[in-house]
């Protein structure tokens, strides 16, 4: 098939992992027979650096005339002033909310041969496979904000359809899985968690009676999460309860560097980027996890391409790469061999090739 696929590469260590997915999804172009064109576009510090808009409406048209977008990440200590009139973050908000990409699916999977690189104990580890369904373009980050020089506020906004829209996405896919809905707020305390829990209770009751659901409190959450993380299958939450919910889960994983993500929304153009940030400590050096972003680049393949083999042939390769005991720095244990992102990228690549 043919496919346009915007690349935002970012900064920090954003363009180094957006580089790694780009060259994966290459290597599946030309084992599969497809062409992908790609279109670099700037976003965040950079496009700040550039234009002084840290999402350029050349961004915004290359991204809506795509297939599909493959973001590396944003941000960093020059544009973090906090007084800085314009920050990097704002320009992943403003192309999430352009593409309309309101369900951001981050999966949880765990590599056995990780178990070693996770501070958690390896029998808590076993059989851990969740995802989290965390909206993406509401609540907090999207509310009114003030700040004078002695107050500040963030107004936390949720109306009933977009809580409804994306507990329909997490319940569809809980319906495929094992049958098991955890829906996590702060209804003790929130209003807007209140509300999620209403609306939640009434779509399940009316449309998804067959499901076993569970609401929870994220405090709560936060804790079972790390003792007993097994239980989990689908979790559905807002906006930044799974943002900080989903840094915490990687852990289980090993690093925060293997976890990817598919925000997708009525369009087919979905969004794909791990679920990192632009790790300003490390970047530059070639020591990043390009696993994140390479398994986002199969969420493309199977989301937005529809192609569903191409994407497990990719999710294979890591897994098989990692059973050959390779690793980058941050997922290394004692003894283990650390290769570069580039060395890393490559096996993945050389293990597609093989296939
Ligand atoms: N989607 C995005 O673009 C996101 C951007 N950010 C931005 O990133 C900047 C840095 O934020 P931090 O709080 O430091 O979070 P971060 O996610 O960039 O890094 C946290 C820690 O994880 C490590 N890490 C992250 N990705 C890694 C990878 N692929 N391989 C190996 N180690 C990795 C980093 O080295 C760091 O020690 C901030 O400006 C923040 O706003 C943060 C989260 C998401
Ligand atoms: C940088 C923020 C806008 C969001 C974030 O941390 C994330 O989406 O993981
Ligand atoms: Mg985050």
């Amino acid at each position: 098939m043919d496919a346009l696929i915007t690349v935002l590469p970012g900064d920090g260590i954003g363009p180094e992992v957006a580089a790694a997915g780009q060259q994966v999804l290459t290597a599946i172009a030309e084992k599969y027979g497809h062409k992908f064109s790609y279109s670099e576009q700037l976003i965040g510090g950079a496009a700040i650096d550039a234009i002084g808009n840290p999402l350029p409406p050349d961004t915004v048209a290359s991204c809506r005339e795509s297939n599909a977008v493959l973001l590396g990440a944003v941000g960093g200590p020059k544009w973090s002033d906090p007084n800085a009139t314009v920050r990097p973050e704002q320009g992943l908000l403003a192309i999430r909310a352009e593409l309309g990409v309101f369900a951001n699916l981050r999966p949880v999977q765990i590599l056995p041969q990780l178990a070693g690189a996770s501070p958690i104990k390896s029998e808590r580890l076993r059989n851990v496979d969740m995802i989290v369904v965390r909206e993406l373009t509401g609540g907090i980050y999207f509310g009114a904000k003030t700040r004078d020089a002695t107050s500040a506020s963030d107004l936390c906004v949720y109306e009933r359809h977009e809580i409804e829209r994306i507990v329909r996405v997490a319940a569809n896919l809980a319906r495929n899985r094992s049958g098991k809905l955890c829906s996590v707020d702060k209804a003790n305390v929130l209003e807007t968690s209140r509300l999620w829990r209403d609306v939640t209770s009434k779509l399940i009751a009316t449309e998804f009676s067959d499901l076993n659901v569970e609401h929870m409190l994220v405090d709560a959450a936060a804790m079972h999460l790390i003792n007993r993380p097994s239980d989990f299958d689908v979790v559905v939450t807002e906006n930044m309860f799974g943002d900080i919910l989903t840094d915490e889960a990687s852990m289980l994983a090993g690093s925060l560097g293997m976890l990817p993500s598919a925000s997708i929304g009525e369009s087919e153009c979905g969004l794909y980027e791990p679920i990192h940030g632009s790790a300003p400590d490390i970047a530059g050096q070639g020591i990043a996890n390009p696993c994140g972003t390479i398994a986002s680049a199969a969420l493309l393949l199977r989301y937005s391409l529809h192609l569903n083999e191409e994407a497990d042939a990719v999710e294979a390769a890591i897994r098989q790469v990692i059973a050959d005991g390779k690793r980058t720095a941050d997922i290394a244990v004692d003894g283990d061999q650390v290769l570069s992102t580039q060395a890393m990228t490559q096996a993945i690549v050389a293990q597609l090739e093989q296939r």
